[in-house]
């Protein structure tokens, strides 16, 4: 839903990249860059019960994600080893969102239940991201439905640091949200691919969909 706002999100940002550009860095730092503050902000502050301090630190680190591929077009070097560090990376610092989440809820809440449930969001999400890469790699379109990255992330974020100004229960919400929204959007994609392999040009045309069939990813 959000993607929509990409444009919007370039006309911000596109200061700040050419800044950066001025400066020397390279798309390729912002995005190790952004990763690793993603990580190190997720795991130090969410299992601690730093909640709205986490947010602001991952917020700014995660917002990086939109300006190195800003940068790489900018300076027309956006490349397929850029692609598969943003989209590798990204997985990765997920991973810390939703397990900063997950120790929350293990550690300071007691709560198994709720863990569960982070744990859900996390696995439905890298289902999700994981769908269009396999999709991709063998050919099909795949992408958008109810809940794309920035999507999951706007929802995990707002919901964590509203939870950490002392907003009851909204933390719970938003997981349960994400964890139902993200198994949708599996499916939505995993319908996608099913219409493009079981139509006309499906799996017989050798240079489309199917063509690298049987290659594990
Ligand atoms: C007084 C101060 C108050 C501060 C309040 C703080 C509260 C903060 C709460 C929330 C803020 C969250 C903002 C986070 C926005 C994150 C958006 C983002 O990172 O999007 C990344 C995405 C980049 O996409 P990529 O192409 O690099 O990634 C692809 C994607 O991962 C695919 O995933 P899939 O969907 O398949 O699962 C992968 O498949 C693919 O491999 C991978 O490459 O960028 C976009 O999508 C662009 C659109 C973003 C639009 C963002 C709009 C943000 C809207 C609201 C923000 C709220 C304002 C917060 C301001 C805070 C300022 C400090
Ligand atoms: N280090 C990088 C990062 C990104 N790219 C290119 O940008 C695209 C992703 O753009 P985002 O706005 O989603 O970050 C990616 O597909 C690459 O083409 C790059 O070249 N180097
Ligand atoms: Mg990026
Ligand atoms: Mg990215």
């Amino acid at each position: 839903m959000l993607e929509r706002f990409r444009a919007l999100s370039h006309l911000v940002l596109g200061p700040v990249a050419r800044w950066l550009i001025r400066h020397g860095v390279s798309p390729d730092v912002v995005t190790v860059a952004g990763t690793a503050g993603v990580v190190l902000g997720a795991l130090i502050c969410f299992p601690q019960g730093w909640l709205w301090q986490g947010v602001l630190i991952v917020t700014v680190f995660v917002v990086s994600d939109m300006i190195d591929g800003l940068m790489a077009k900018t300076t027309g070097t956006a490349s397929p080893w850029g692609a598969f560090l943003d989209s590798t990376s990204d997985r990765l610092g997920d991973a810390a969102v939703f397990g900063g989440i997950l120790l929350f809820f293990a550690y300071r809440q007691d709560s198994t239940l709720w863990a569960a449930v982070a744990l859900a969001g996390l696995v439905f999400g890298q289902w999700t991201s994981y769908v269009k890469a396999r999709a991709e790699s063998l050919g099909f379109t795949c992408g958008g439905g109810l809940a794309a990255r920035a999507d999951r992330l706007v929802i995990v974020l707002v919901g964590a640091f509203l939870a950490g100004l002392g907003v009851p229960y909204v933390l719970e919400a938003a997981m349960a949200l994400l964890a139902v929204t993200s198994m949708i959007t599996v499916f939505q994609r995993i319908e996608q691919v099913r219409r493009q392999a079981k139509g006309p040009r499906g799996a017989q045309d050798s240079h489309g969909p199917g063509a690298a069939h049987g290659q594990p990813v």
